[in-house]
């Protein structure tokens, strides 16, 4: 029997039906509205999480034949956070998503007042707007009744999988899973338990939390009138510890990248929780039978937004796929780097102020060598994530890359990073890698595929770029990189 996966992102939600060996038979995708109401702020309807998701699973279904379904799994945009009251089901503010940095100060305070080290300790997390905790705190603070409703026993927390559990179930289960609940910084990730020391320090009322289960777990039955009749949830998962598992990336020392707009990638470090000592993230890969396992983040906030800029900023390509002939045009001996710090830069760098530049120009500099230094930038940047989660787990040799995404599509681009990072990289055959795993969870629980250790092996490569640069070239030219990046740095709060 088939089995719907739910993949709830942030710019659009999209329902998969899959056979019940995993094969992919029908899927739709909408968009809805993004909502920027002060700069820095980004918010979503949850109302238009919640519909949209309804709508396509309905699509997908009908598009597959209307086949009667086993099971669904479900996989999020992360840490956006919906407070909703329990007696009508209705969110009390929009969702406040990820990106959005109207708490700032809230964490800049908490930092100066020295706060950092426990929470990372306990979370793995980095004391930064972007995740929930801060989040939960300013809708009660900003929405009037909402502190008192709260006290009452009213409100309910949860990130975009719990929120839309309580939708399917109509209000009978209050969950989520351990990967989502280690994104809120309200979650001590060695216990495995909701911290009351954090949710003091957070101002959150801990009776907001939903319920922590497995991964692949009971999380409840939809409403009968949704899909004709009641069907079981049996998976969630974060889209990236998601896309972890559709990768197959269940022994100590693998990692995946997913290329979309930005680059998230996943070092598996088995039952070690390694606190970073280079500003990587410390999160739940996946939780099963009870026993977590972690990984390593690191976080890039442009990889194919660079093309994009190539696209619409710059106006040198018309599509995206056309960066892969321009780039091959360009003159190797011309040593232009570009460091796209469009929005400051991310791991293991967390310079949020910092902007980009272009290094190296002369005037034979055109179109085909920015092309070529923008699909280069990702693997630069890709190498500094890996270098950090190097020098944080020597347990990791000469690991292959398991790449997905969007971005993955050009092969220059994905033969730039395996000649950049010194290391083969896998593309999957197949590339819907998030919406695979929340499939394979709610699969496993449902009890129509194997373990992990199947999954490894039925994971199937569709081409490896090995790299061809030799060493002393690569170092030269990495060496190059990070002087551009610390000029780049420098740069910032100069006048
Ligand atoms: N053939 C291609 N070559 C290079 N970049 C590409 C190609 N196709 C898509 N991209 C880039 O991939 C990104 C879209 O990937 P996707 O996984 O859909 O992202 P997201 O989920 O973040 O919206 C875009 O930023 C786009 O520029
Ligand atoms: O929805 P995506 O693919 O942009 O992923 C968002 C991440 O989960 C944010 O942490």
């Amino acid at each position: 029997m088939p089995i719907l996966a739910l993949d709830q992102g942030t710019t659009s939600s999209r329902a998969v039906v899959f056979s019940d060996d995993l094969v992919p038979l029908a899927s739709a995708q909408h968009e809805f509205p993004q909502h920027f109401p002060h700069s820095g702020w980004v918010e979503h309807d949850p109302e238009d999480l919640w519909s949209s998701t309804a709508a396509t699973a309905r699509a997908a279904i009908e598009k597959a034949g209307a086949p009667s379904i086993a099971a669904i799994g479900i996989t999020n945009q992360r840490e956006t956070t919906v407070v909703w009251d329990r007696r009508t089901g209705r969110a009390i503010h929009n969702a406040i998503v990820w990106q959005d940095r109207r708490t700032a100060d809230t964490c800049a305070r908490l930092k100066e007042a020295g706060h950092e080290p426990a929470v990372t300790e306990a979370t793995g997390l980095l004391l930064d707007p972007y995740f929930s905790a801060t989040k939960v705190a300013w809708i009660l603070d900003h929405v009037d009744g909402a502190r008192e409703a709260a006290a009452q026993g009213h409100l309910a927390f949860g990130t975009v999988d719990s929120f839309l559990v309580w939708r399917l179930t109509n209000g009978r289960a209050h969950v989520t899973d351990a990967t989502n609940a280690s994104r809120t910084m309200l979650y001590d990730i060695r216990r495995g338990a909701w911290s009351d020391e954090l949710c003091a320090l957070f101002d959150v009322p801990r009776a907001m939390l939903p319920e922590v289960r497995d991964s692949a777990a009971d999380f409840g039955m939809t409403r009968a009138d949704l899909f004709g009749r009641e069907i079981p949830i049996l998976g969630i998962a974060g889209d990236q510890q998601a896309a972890t598992v559709g990768q197959a990336c269940f022994r100590p020392g693998m990692i995946k990248a997913t290329y979309g707009t930005g680059c998230f990638a996943l070092l598996n470090t088995g039952d070690t929780a390694v606190q970073s000592r280079n500003r990587l993230l410390t999160t739940i890969a996946y939780q099963l039978d009870g026993k977590p396992t972690y990984a390593l983040e690191g976080s890039i906030f442009v990889a194919g937004a660079v093309v994009q800029w190539l696209r619409d900023g710059l106006r040198l390509i018309r599509s995206a796929p056309e960066v892969a002939g321009l780039a091959a045009r360009a003159d190797h001996s011309q040593q232009v780097i570009m460091v796209p710090a469009f929005t400051g830069l991310g791991a293991p760098w967390w310079e949020p102020e910092a902007r980009g530049a272009v290094f190296g120009l002369t005037r034979a500099t055109g179109p085909a060598e920015l092309a070529r230094a923008a699909l280069e930038s990702v693997g630069f940047q890709t190498r500094d994530l890996t270098d950090a989660m190097r020098r944080d787990w020597p347990g990791l040799s000469e690991s292959v890359l398991r790449v997905d995404g969007g971005m993955t599509a050009s092969d220059p681009a994905m033969q730039a990073l395996a000649d950049i990072l010194g290391a083969p990289v896998d593309r999957p055959t197949d590339p819907e890698t998030t919406v695979r795993g929340a499939a394979w969870l709610a699969a496993w629980r449902a009890g129509l595929t194997d373990g992990p250790e199947t999954a490894l092996t039925e994971w199937k490569r569709e081409a490896r770029f090995e790299p061809h640069l030799d060493p002393a070239t690569r170092e030269a030219r990495h060496a190059r990189w990070t002087r551009a990046v610390r000029a780049v740095i420098s740069m910032h709060g100069e006048a």
